[in-house]
């Protein structure tokens, strides 16, 4: 009895009470922790921004091996992880060097890139979008939460990036760029892709069938590259498979990825628990485990179903029964195919293989076929439309800084010097104040930028020395006159309704602080009126700000 009394006091494991599957909740922001699998329990330390854990290396460049990045690649057959000292690139140097932090006391990852946004988060890593500081484009770097503390783990981490190299050239796996290690974690540069799986069933919740399809072709295509090696994954899930900008899907999170005769010699270690696979609680492992984890991410991502990870409910998935309410809104066909996957006997799973000779599947693949010309064409379309606008990005600019210089060599403004300048306080010249934004001091600038109608932003022309002359000398010699230089002025693609619109701001601007009215604004009369030392604002294609007077109690 009392015997008794003492088991109904022991601690109950976490047991889901509903009865009843459930479509997936989403509460507005991911949770990445909420399912969190029961992997490895170790404690895990968070990436501070800019701080990554550099505790040994404080003021000194005469640093530990740790301190030092070394790349670690294994291509070209060898094994060893040590690939030598990572060079500092010139123009990493150079935007080292351009910060207040010493280059030494920046981390390679620093150094090499700009950290935009955090991507993501798994138990093992961090992800953040990126920008090489050499080539100015977009990456995803992971780097590890847990600093390698044992050679163990730290084996394991050099074993993942083995792995990503061994897939990065398939088409359905992440395209992996290079690794290093430096104060103890391991930095992965990989391809951005524009989201994960499980964000874009957040996004869209109702996935068309359709496209349901294409995705299984695609993660049977990226597992099936996997298998022939006679490897598993063991960690399929939506938010490990990535989908890039021409919507293809990629596996991803090759860190739990092992032989299938390792892994049945203890060494495996299971993912997560929503979409492990029955016989993995019998510490068996194959192959069928990672179409049973594909399967039933297939059923979540059809069904927009919120999958157990664990209790009654997570059983029955395992039994084969599907809950009907859900699997009814899919095809015959589709439900099938899955029900096959998610069999709760490994050796009635259909291998990728099979799956791949799938009716469906096959025509698709015909289809896809064709289309691969068409498809590289469309991409060396998107390609060279990209490069034109850059071209005629950089025309645009070269063509107004001519015209500008033009302006200069026709004498229509003077240069002048900072004691010269005039500035006007209504009819009054008053002394100068300087501004950071002028290019001679005490002169107002006026900058635009060429954002926007093209897909290369913010690049800025100034036209300040311009509008000096014009407020300088044209309003005094008539030449031109002031519509001739209104014109001039909307020769360039610049919203002709902004500049009227803040033509009144800064005229209205001009009557209630007439004190204060050092800017340089354009009147009624199409006469330039001088305000010294305030900057204009950045003016844009868009036509969203244009000439609008910056005023800081505005
Ligand atoms: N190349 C990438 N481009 C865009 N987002 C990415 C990229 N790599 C990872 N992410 C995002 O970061 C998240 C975590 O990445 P990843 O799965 O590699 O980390 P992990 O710690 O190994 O995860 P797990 O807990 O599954 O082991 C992903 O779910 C994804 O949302
Ligand atoms: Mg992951």
């Amino acid at each position: 009895m009392r015997n008794n009394m003492d088991k109904q006091r022991l601690p109950m494991p976490e047991i889901i009470n509903d009865d009843k599957h459930r479509h997936k909740q989403f509460n507005g922001h991911f949770d990445s922790n909420r399912f969190r699998p029961p992997k490895v329990k170790t404690r895990y330390i968070a990436v501070e921004n800019n701080n990554l854990n550099r505790s040994q290396s404080s003021g000194s460049c005469s640093a530990n091996n740790s301190q030092i990045a070394h790349a670690i690649s294994f291509r070209g057959g060898s094994e060893c992880s040590d690939a030598g000292i990572l060079p500092t690139s010139p123009s990493a140097a150079a935007a080292a060097s351009s910060m207040s932090t010493t280059s030494c006391n920046m981390s390679h990852f620093e150094q090499c890139f700009e950290r935009l946004t955090k991507l993501g988060e798994g138990s093992f890593g961090e992800v953040f979008q990126v920008r090489d500081r050499s080539d100015s484009r977009l990456y995803a770097v992971k780097i590890s939460k847990q600093l390698f503390r044992g050679e163990q783990y730290r084996a394991e981490r050099l074993e993942e990036v083995r792995r990503y190299e061994e897939f990065s050239g398939h088409e359905n796996c992440i395209r992996f760029i290079r690794a290093w290690e430096q104060y103890d974690r391991l930095f992965m540069q990989m391809e951005l892709c524009r989201e994960s799986l499980e964000q874009y069933l957040y996004r869209c919740r109702h996935i068309p069938e359709d496209r349901i399809w294409h995705i299984l072709l695609d993660l049977l295509r990226g597992l099936k590259s996997l298998h022939d090696r006679n490897l598993i994954h063991l960690d399929i899930k939506l938010e490990n498979v990535l989908i890039d900008d021409d919507d293809t899907c990629k596996l991803a999170d090759f860190g739990l990825v092992i032989d299938v005769d390792k892994a049945n010699n203890h060494q495996a270690t299971e993912g997560d628990s929503r979409y492990m696979a029955p016989e993995i609680l019998q510490g068996h492992f194959s192959k069928a485990a990672d179409i049973f984890s594909l399967g039933i991410a297939m059923l979540e991502l059809s069904c927009y179903m919120d999958l157990p990870s664990n209790g009654p409910l997570w059983h029955e998935l395992r039994q084969g029964k599907l809950p009907e309410e859900f699997i009814s809104k899919i095809s015959v066909e589709l439900q099938q195919v899955i029900k096959c996957m998610m069999s709760p006997d490994p050796r009635q799973r259909a291998t990728t293989e099979q799956l791949l000779a799938h009716p469906r599947l096959v025509r698709m693949q015909k289809q896809e076929k064709s289309m691969v010309t068409l498809k590289l064409l469309s991409k060396c379309f998107r390609r060279s439309r990209r490069a034109f606008w850059l071209k005629m990005c950089n025309l645009k600019t070269a063509a107004y800084r001519c015209l500008f210089y033009l302006l200069e060599i026709l004498h229509l403004y003077k240069p002048i010097t900072s004691s010269q300048t005039p500035m006007y306080n209504g009819n009054t010249a008053t002394a100068a104040p300087s501004s950071p934004s002028t290019s001679v001091a005490g002169v107002p600038r006026l900058e635009f930028q060429l954002v926007g109608s093209t897909p290369i932003g913010n690049r800025d022309c100034y036209i300040s020395d311009f509008l000096l002359a014009m407020d300088m000398d044209l309003s005094q010699h008539g030449t031109p006159t002031a519509c001739e230089r209104e014109n001039l002025v909307n020769s360039t693609p610049i919203n002709h309704n902004h500049l009227t619109a803040n033509r009144q701001r800064s005229s209205s601007a001009r009557k209630t602080r007439p004190e204060k009215s050092n800017l340089l604004s354009v009147d009624e009369n199409c006469s330039f009126v001088s305000s010294p030392s305030k900057v204009l604002e950045t003016s844009s294609f868009r036509g969203k700000k244009l000439f609008t007077l910056d005023v800081d109690e505005e």
